[in-house]
């Protein structure tokens, strides 16, 4: 029977790699699929991973219906065995309701990848709707790092090297590599996500450790 599968992440834990495995080992045995994404850091239209690959797949732009483009591919004799969502947290509710029904009523398996939370915590629409209709939520077994070491649950937003909790919930960007003034993300513990201490906060504060006891001895030196 044919499920609709969520795998779900941080930022940078591979999941458009996953997505690419997937479509490559179900191609490999002669299944056919539509692969689809939205906002792909690499451009309109494509499926990109950290690791350079990249596949040619269908933008959901805003109010396409992912019901009907399965259809009209069936009808116009393609065939589709499987269906691939990257970046589904940035589809619509109605679109994830549009992917169940092609699981439920024309038995293909849909296999959506995306993360669940943005940089405030809150979940994504389509992240949320995911998690309401999915037959399985699959957290992917590759976990990307705190800057701590423990697992990253979290994504922080990051401007100027500062953790930042307000703005608008869809700002396209990497986890390395944000110009001056732009948005950036990097992936974070909850302890350090809920003490806003990213990487570049925790290695200025260990500076100023290091300095501390320095100034604590020359105070001393007076009664020595
Ligand atoms: N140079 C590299 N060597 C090995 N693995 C890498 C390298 N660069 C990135 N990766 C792997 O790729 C993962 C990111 O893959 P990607 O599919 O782009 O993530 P996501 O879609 O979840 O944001 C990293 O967690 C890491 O495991
Ligand atoms: C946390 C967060 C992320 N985004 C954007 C940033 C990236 O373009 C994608 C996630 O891509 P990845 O393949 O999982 O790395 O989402 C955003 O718009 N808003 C956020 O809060």
């Amino acid at each position: 029977m044919a499920e609709l599968v969520f795998f779900s992440g941080t930022m940078d834990c591979g999941k458009s790699t996953l997505a690419l495995q997937m479509d490559h080992n179900h191609r490999a045995r002669g299944r056919a699929g539509l692969i689809f994404t939205r906002l792909d850091r690499a451009g309109t239209a494509v499926l990109s991973s950290r690791l350079g690959l990249a596949t040619d797949a269908v933008e959901v732009d805003e109010g396409l219906d992912l019901w009907d483009v399965v259809v009209t591919a069936l009808t116009g004799g393609r065939r589709v065995d499987f269906v691939i969502c990257d970046e589904a947290q940035f589809y619509a509710p109605a679109q994830i309701e549009q992917l169940a029904r092609v699981v439920d009523e024309l038995d293909i398996d849909v296999f959506a990848f995306g993360i669940t939370a943005d940089f405030r915590t809150q979940l994504f629409p389509g992240s949320q709707r995911l998690i309401e209709l999915a037959d399985r939520v699959q957290v992917l077994q590759v976990e990307a790092l705190c800057w701590c070491g423990r697992r990253a649950t979290h994504n922080a937003r990051i401007v100027d090297g500062a953790m930042v909790v307000e703005g608008e919930q869809v700002v396209v960007g990497d986890t390395e590599g944000g110009a001056p003034g732009l948005v950036e993300y990097e992936v974070l513990c909850r302890r350090h996500y809920m003490r806003r201490m990213n990487s570049k906060a925790a290695h200025a504060a260990a500076l100023s450790a290091d300095v501390l006891p320095l100034e604590l001895d020359a105070c001393a030196l007076p009664q020595l």
